[in-house]
């Protein structure tokens, strides 16, 4: 077995890098470990060979390097540096760093090989694309590396791609073999990895197995304990052949004081729409992080504490208490949801996973367990009626023959009308450019690649019903992953295009992050749009959020694979362009995992994702963003989730609910790079706001 160090400077693309470097080097194992580890050092020269992968920040600080600076100096361990592991050995021999004047995120580049016979290049061609992902470039003082290759940038200026040391077994590139739009990746590390057998046999290296001491030191996830096998639950269902608008069903729930929560497909054609029952003992399941309590209320009531602010503490809790709850083997498959949590998780809870703190008070994790369902499904039309409770049959007959027998009322337009109590306040349009020029900042220092940068904004409106809210929305602007949440802490009318996370019960995955907008008018058709969207800045930003995702896949799934890349997605307001990631979880974790540690959605973040969290935090007005920017979703008794990432969404928080005034908070975004103009991304800002802001307005 052939061991090799990854050390991860907290970038975003690390595991892609893993994944590469498992593809490209037969039979080794790889142990991820943080650059700022105290066990790095002593442990690195144990290794067969050691690879320094990118991150924020610059080769010159110790902060973002950590301990990277120092390996060179430990022995003659074979080492292959990435981006900022290539611009830590460039300052290791003296060579200088600058800022480049036109900053390289997400840009495919052709590499000119100027070292053809050297063995780091054999068989890659004189001339092949990589992308690059940096600001900061080194430039050669002296004679102590080779360049091998180089790309040359507008102005003729020739920045070096890949270098190595005329003696001793060092290399590095400038590109990011691992991003799924380079070419050669593989090659080149198989190539690197030839060098190093050949230099660890020539100097008698003593490698030592210490992947038993990694097992429990390194720096990947760790699944959510499972401390109970859950018992099998009884599902009781009926599946009748009929077409009936959900709306209709859910306007007559309310008709009826029922409660549940509503996930739905408002766009057309859509495919299911699913009604989570809330009863009068239905399990609501709350927590706010930095409370740390574990609130459930009705059936099976639970409450529990965990330490404040512990991600892991709330997940524990969680996992134990679905565990309680058991779970469903056999149903009907062409059923996406059996029951089981629905809800929201907020945006700082995703922050709290990359070790980020907030001072929110709201709950972090509002979420419903949901024992009786009905789910309508397009095509072919049918309403599912199912219950996991035990000896619910009664029910599931009940509401079974009354909707056989139901001839609905043709859907009431919805008799929303907001009355207005002070005007819609929002940051003037020079404050947001400021910010976005403050972004732009980071992106020149090497900080970030791409800033997500958003706002809130409140709409103060006379106490009026919020369901009729949500039903003008989604006839305003009708979207794949629209829902009506009612839970502890807020109500939710979401109209989001965007799917998160999907996952089944095999454990296949699918992320579709959306990235790169155009707004709709009477001028823009579908071609024009396409055009701006394949332009090189919007692909550049999509490209980033690709990469980042795979990294987030590649840590929980195997088999990662990228199966839509950049394509143009019509919706009621916005063009906008949709990639589609895929993989299948490892034995070991569970869709849940994968939901933990992906969050927050890297397409509200931008990349390296806790760099750019920790930066927006300091830029962006309001310190919170809360439901906004989180997730809605499901994860079902048969260990099924689906979840969608809240953008175009308005929410009415509890603490804003008083009987004279209803305060609304709508948040809106958008990435911001290098190429973007300020008052461009302000535009595209309020396009996003309008999507669901017009539903005050009209
Ligand atoms: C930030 C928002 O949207 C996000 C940013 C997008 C972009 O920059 O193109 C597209 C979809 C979302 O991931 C929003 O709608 O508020
Ligand atoms: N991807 C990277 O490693 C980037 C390195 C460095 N932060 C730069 O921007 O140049």
């Amino acid at each position: 077995m052939n061991h090799i160090l990854l050390v991860d400077h907290y970038d975003s693309f690390t595991y892609n890098l893993l994944d590469l470097i498992y593809k490209s080097i037969p039979n080794c194992h790889v142990t991820v470990v943080k650059c700022d580890a105290s066990d790095l050092l002593p442990h690195a020269t144990d290794f067969s060979a050691i690879v320094l992968g990118p991150g924020p920040g610059s080769p010159l600080s110790s902060a973002d390097v950590g301990y990277s600076s120092k390996l060179w100096t430990q022995s003659d361990v074979p080492v292959f540096g990435v981006c900022l592991g290539f611009q830590s050995l460039c300052c290791r021999f003296d060579w200088s760093i600058d800022r480049l004047a036109e900053v390289q995120h997400g840009y495919i580049c052709p590499v000119q090989v100027t070292a053809p016979d050297h063995p780091l290049l054999k068989d890659v061609p004189s001339v092949f694309d990589a992308v690059r992902y940096h600001s900061l470039y080194a430039i050669p003082t002296n004679t102590q590396l080779n360049v091998l290759a180089h790309c040359t940038d507008t102005n003729s200026l020739v920045v070096p791609m890949a270098v190595a040391h005329p003696t001793l077994p060092y290399y590095g590139v400038q590109f990011h073999p691992e991003s799924i739009c380079s070419q050669y990746g593989q090659q080149i590390f198989s190539n690197f990895w030839q060098l190093a057998v050949a230099h660890n046999e020539k100097s008698h290296r003593n490698i030592v197995d210490t992947s038993s001491y990694w097992s429990s030191h390194c720096c990947n996830p760790r699944s959510i304990p499972r401390t109970i096998t859950p018992p099998f639950l009884s599902l009781t269902y009926k599946s009748i052949d009929l077409a009936i608008d959900p709306v209709a069903l859910c306007d007559y729930l309310k008709s009826e004081s029922v409660k549940f929560q509503f996930l739905e497909s408002a766009a057309v054609p859509g495919k299911h729409s699913i009604i989570a029952i809330n009863d009068e003992s239905s399990s609501l399941i709350y927590s706010a992080l930095n409370s740390g309590t574990f609130n459930v209320t009705g059936y099976n009531t639970f409450y529990d504490t965990y330490e404040k602010g512990s991600v892991d503490g709330f997940y524990n809790l969680l996992q134990t208490y679905i565990d309680q709850q058991g779970t469903v083997s056999s149903g009907p498959a062409d059923v996406p949801f059996w029951g089981g949590i629905v809800g929201y998780i907020s945006y700082e809870a995703g922050m709290a996973g990359l070790g980020i703190a907030s001072d929110v008070k709201n709950y972090d994790f509002s979420l419903m367990f949901a024992r009786r369902s009905i789910v309508l499904s397009c095509n072919p039309p049918k309403v599912h009626i199912l219950s996991v409770y035990i000896h619910d049959d009664p029910w599931v007959k009940q509401i079974s023959s009354f909707i056989e027998h139901w001839s609905p009322e043709p859907v009431r337009e919805s008799t929303f009308s907001a009355i207005l109590k002070q005007p819609i306040a929002q940051l003037d349009r020079e404050k947001y450019e400021q910010m976005v020029r403050q972004c732009q900042e980071y992106l020149h220092s090497g900080d970030s690649y791409e800033l997500c940068l958003t706002q809130r904004v409140r709409v103060s409106i006379e106490p009026a019903d919020s369901w009729e809210f949500y039903k003008k929305l989604r006839r305003m602007n009708p979207a794949p992953y629209a829902c009506y949440l009612d839970l502890p802490g807020a109500i939710v009318a979401s109209s989001s295009p965007e799917r998160f996370l999907k996952w089944n019960a095999e454990g296949t995955c699918e992320l579709r992050p959306i990235k790169g907008t155009v707004k709709k008018s009477s001028e823009m058709t579908f071609e024009k749009a396409s055009e701006i969207l394949n332009s090189r800045k919007e692909r550049a930003e999509n490209l980033m959020i690709v990469d980042l995702i795979r990294h987030d896949l590649n840590q929980i799934c195997t088999n990662v694979e990228v199966s839509q890349l950049m394509k143009v997605e019509e919706y009621e307001t916005v063009y906008q362009l949709v990639s589609a990631i895929i993989g299948t979880l490892r034995r070991s974790f569970h869709g849940l995992d994968l939901l933990r540690h992906a969050l927050p959605p890297g397409s509200m973040t931008g990349a390296p994702k806790k760099r750019s969290v920790d930066i927006l935090k300091s830029i962006e007005q309001d310190k919170t963003r809360g439901i906004y920017s989180g997730v809605i979703g499901y994860l079902d008794v048969a260990g099924r989730g689906d979840w969608s990432v809240v953008i175009r969404t308005a929410v009415l928080y509890t603490k804003d609910t008083t009987d004279t005034t209803h305060t609304w908070t709508l948040g809106a975004g958008g990435a911001v790079v290098a190429l973007s103009t300020p008052e461009g991304e302000y535009e595209e800002m309020q396009a996003k706001l309008y999507s669901a802001c017009q539903v005050f307005l009209r």
